[in-house]
């Protein structure tokens, strides 16, 4: 059968793993939380890693690679937070048949492993600021359930690990990570995000302070944290003696150095799927699509061979001109399928735009263009088809991420009463509310707002764009004195 069997709405676990494997990204793997990512998902991860390289070297980051594996003794030494993650540590314990003398952990990220070298590099505030990334994987042994790119066992990121003679430059920098996080989001993914600071409780335990871009899926009801931008104060440098001979005169002043570590992972394809998807599969957006659009000559069996010619040599002439206007275009000029099983076949991979080419328009010198995104079709005169298509991916990629702002938008209410909260979370939204920001809130929260529906909710971040908070606003939940307004939300 062509197509999806599932709907989106209707069986959405079932619907996203449709999409992700008949759209020819996703193949499963016999490992539980580990996924094959096919050309079709890499292409995407490449766009985003093209785009944000880019960018973080126009800041003066520079990528470098450090090792896989790190000892039990130096993966330990943040001990204070290390303990809650450690049953997701994956451990070598042998080669061959041979056991290893001491065993030997896999990255799930890598803090322990740099910043002993960062002590060793770090001696002078000349040597400063230092601002490394690396594009890696890294491994942890998730027990919750696994969904493809959203929650995996093994995952792509980048991680960057940035060192400052101040705190000023760190929280600066801190922003301007964040800031790339949305513009990937919203600029190349067309998905709109929150940004927002963590509560205590979500935060990174090393972290002074986390930042991050939420997003929200509005088919199940659940934010995703997009990415995230710490600031690390001087907890590592404290932990692992990072300091710095400052520049005071005469004085031999010696500091810590304030440090921010940032990450961003292939969770960021499976958000994009999730929002824009519909019952006919994949929708890109142009700025990522692999092919962004497809041309479909429709031969007719009674045609000419002077006809079947002029298609040929019109559709052949359309794609070179769309080649050399740098448009990603893709010829689907096979014999063994019917034009139906085409277009199904690529609406189903998400291309955004169809080009199709029949006999009558051989004659009008025209082509029809069918949009992925809302279907509406163009005849589009030769002539006018590379002009006419790039205004077309421009409309779609603007247009896909309106339409997705004003579903977040309309996903967000406002609750200032304990007893709005749970139906709220039941009917698939995001609730502002006014928050004493105390953990044991947060907490009591989580276990008070689990229903049939669905598990309790969480802060998802505290947005630093804060509605206006009259004095005396009691928090929604203790009815203690309110300090901000928190987004709440069931998560992934
Ligand atoms: O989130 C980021 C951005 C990129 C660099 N790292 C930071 C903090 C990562 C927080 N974190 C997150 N997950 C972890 C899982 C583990 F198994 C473990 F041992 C440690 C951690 C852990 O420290
Ligand atoms: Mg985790």
């Amino acid at each position: 059968r062509m197509g999806l069997d599932a709907r989106k709405l209707e069986e959405f676990g079932d619907w996203y793993s449709e999409v992700c494997t008949k759209s020819e990204m996703i193949s499963y793997y016999e490992i539980s939380g580990c996924y094959i990512l096919r050309p079709w998902a890499y292409s995407i991860w490449d766009s985003i890693h093209q785009w944000f390289d880019g960018q973080i070297k126009a800041l003066g980051v520079q990528n470098c690679y450090f090792p896989l594996f790190v000892t039990e003794s130096v993966l330990n030494k943040e001990k204070d937070h290390v303990e809650d993650f450690a049953p997701e540590v994956a451990w070598v314990t042998k080669s061959g048949q041979t056991d290893l003398d001491v065993p030997i952990a896999i990255r799930p990220t890598s803090e322990t492993v740099m910043y002993p070298f960062y002590a060793d590099w770090i001696r002078s505030h000349r040597d400063l600021p230092l601002r490394l990334n690396q594009w890696c994987n890294v491994i942890r042994w998730e027990f919750k359930h696994p969904t493809p790119f959203i929650r995996s066992r093994e995952f792509l990121w980048q991680e960057g690990h940035t060192a400052f003679a101040t705190k000023a430059e760190a929280d600066a920098e801190v922003l301007d990570i964040l800031d790339l996080y949305s513009k990937i989001y919203e600029e190349l993914l067309a998905v709109p995000v929150m940004r927002g600071k963590k509560s205590q409780k979500e935060k990174f335990a090393g972290a002074l302070y986390t930042t991050t871009v939420e997003a929200f899926i509005p088919a199940t009801g659940k934010g995703v944290q997009g990415g995230t931008s710490h600031c690390l104060g001087q907890n590592f440098s404290k932990m692992f003696n990072i300091q710095y001979e400052t520049e005071a005169i005469g004085g031999k002043g010696k500091d810590f150095v304030w440090q921010n570590s940032w990450g961003l992972t292939t969770r960021t394809i499976g958000v994009m799927v999730m929002v824009h998807g519909d019952d006919r599969g994949l929708v890109l957006p142009p700025r990522v699509a692999p092919v962004q659009a497809v041309i479909i000559p429709i031969p007719k069996a009674d045609m000419t061979e002077e006809a079947k010619a002029k298609m040929e040599e019109a559709s052949g002439k359309l794609f070179d001109s769309f080649k050399s206007a740098g448009i990603r275009v893709r010829m689907d000029d096979r014999m063994n399928y019917t034009p139906g099983w085409k277009y199904s076949h690529w609406e189903l991979k998400g291309v955004p735009l169809r080009i199709e080419i029949g006999p009558k328009d051989l004659d009008k010198e025209q082509c029809v263009m069918a949009r992925r995104d809302t279907g509406k079709k163009d005849f589009v005169p030769w002539k006018d088809c590379v002009e006419k298509t790039q205004k077309l991916l421009l409309d779609m990629q603007k247009e896909m991420l309106e339409r997705a702002r004003a579903e977040f938008n309309d996903s967000i209410v406002t609750v200032t009463k304990w007893d709005d909260f749970v139906p709220a979370l039941d009917a698939k939204k995001m609730i502002l509310a006014p928050w004493c920001e105390e953990v044991a809130v947060e907490e009591d929260v989580k276990t008070r707002s689990a229903s049939e529906e669905g598990a309790g909710a969480k802060t998802l971040c505290i947005p630093f764009d804060q509605p206006d908070l009259p004095a005396g606003t009691k928090c929604f939940a203790s009815g203690k004195p309110a300090k901000s307004w928190a987004l709440w939300g069931r998560s992934y």
